[in-house]
């Protein structure tokens, strides 16, 4: 029998496709300025506002599993640690990008394979990183020309074309290699082909539209609203209005605190990056971190 969880699931899947499909759409309609702009108040509103739950996630986590935790102990552990990738990313720019689009691979292959395996085994979590930095190398080659310049504001590395092709590809391969293992020993919750089919989607928008609104598609519409829902699904047990507007009430205050952080951040940094995405991914980077150690527990 289908369970209702399920078919919220095909659902939502299905919203999903027809909010890409419409972005696909859009991005041959309107101007790259207009698609940047969106872009920037999508990231805003819902890719920031899917993170700002983080403290209060940490501290019912640790109340769960420790008893009582004082809100502001885990208010301040979560302040140093965004301060410490700061401060990486100014000391150690190289090493501190590498661990960010590492951990970001893994985040964004964890938000979205995890529901669909079966066994729970330690090579989950490299499907999970193959599967995430697929994504990104995808970008980063197909955008070469605007990503190559933000990678290179942020961290100091230059690459020609080919490294990203052939990073990309390796990934790929390494990527097939490893869902055939698990297609064939039946770990597999979907259809290989839809997946394929996805990632065909993913392909299409990244070369039709500008590198910020293809970016913004995904990390809004395939990352962030699905985590949203995860999210709600942990607090409240159930995903709908009501939910949502709870998780608002109780989130509000950080998203704002968040932004103000971003634009000081804007303010301290615009002398010396080229780009506004590059205090953007500065500012991605250190809520990143402690995100994916939260959503990878409630995840679990
Ligand atoms: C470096 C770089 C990018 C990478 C962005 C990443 C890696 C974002 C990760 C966000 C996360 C993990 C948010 C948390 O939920 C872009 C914008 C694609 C293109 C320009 C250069």
């Amino acid at each position: 029998m289908i369970k209702q969880k399920d078919l919220n699931f095909v659902k939502l899947r299905n919203v999903m496709i027809v909010m890409t499909i419409f972005a696909l759409w859009f991005s041959v309609f309107f101007s790259e300025q207009i698609e940047g702009y969106i872009s920037y108040a999508l990231i805003f509103s819902f890719g920031i506002l899917h993170g700002s739950n983080d403290i209060q996630l940490i501290h019912i986590n640790a109340m769960r599993s420790a008893g009582k935790v004082s809100r502001k102990k885990v208010f301040l552990l979560y302040v140093s640690t965004v301060l410490a990738i700061l401060l990486t990313f100014s000391f150690f720019p190289r090493v501190a990008f590498i661990f960010f689009i590492i951990i970001s691979g893994f985040h964004f292959g964890e938000q979205h394979w995890n529901k669909y395996l079966i066994k729970k085994t330690v090579w989950n979590k490299l499907l999970y990183t193959l599967y995430g930095l697929f994504i990104l190398f995808m970008i980063f080659y197909i955008k070469y020309e605007q990503a190559s310049q933000v990678i290179n504001d942020i961290s100091g590395f230059q690459f020609q074309e080919d490294v990203y092709l052939t990073i990309t590809s390796v990934i790929g391969i390494a990527l097939i290699i490893q869902l055939s293992f698990y297609l064939y020993f039946d770990f597999l919750k979907v259809s290989i082909l839809e997946e394929l089919f996805f990632l065909g989607i993913f392909f299409i928008i990244f070369k039709t539209a500008s590198l910020l609104w293809g970016f913004c598609v995904y990390f809004i519409v395939w990352h962030s609203i699905p985590s949203l829902v995860d999210q709600m699904n942990y607090l409240y047990g159930i995903s709908n209005k009501w939910t949502l507007l709870q998780y608002l009430k109780s989130s509000w205050k950080y998203w704002l605190i968040s932004l103000i952080g971003l634009f000081g951040l804007y303010f301290l940094l615009k002398e010396d990056n080229q780009f506004f995405a590059s205090i953007m991914l500065y500012f991605l980077a250190a809520i990143t971190f402690p995100h994916v150690i939260v959503m990878s527990r409630l995840e679990k």
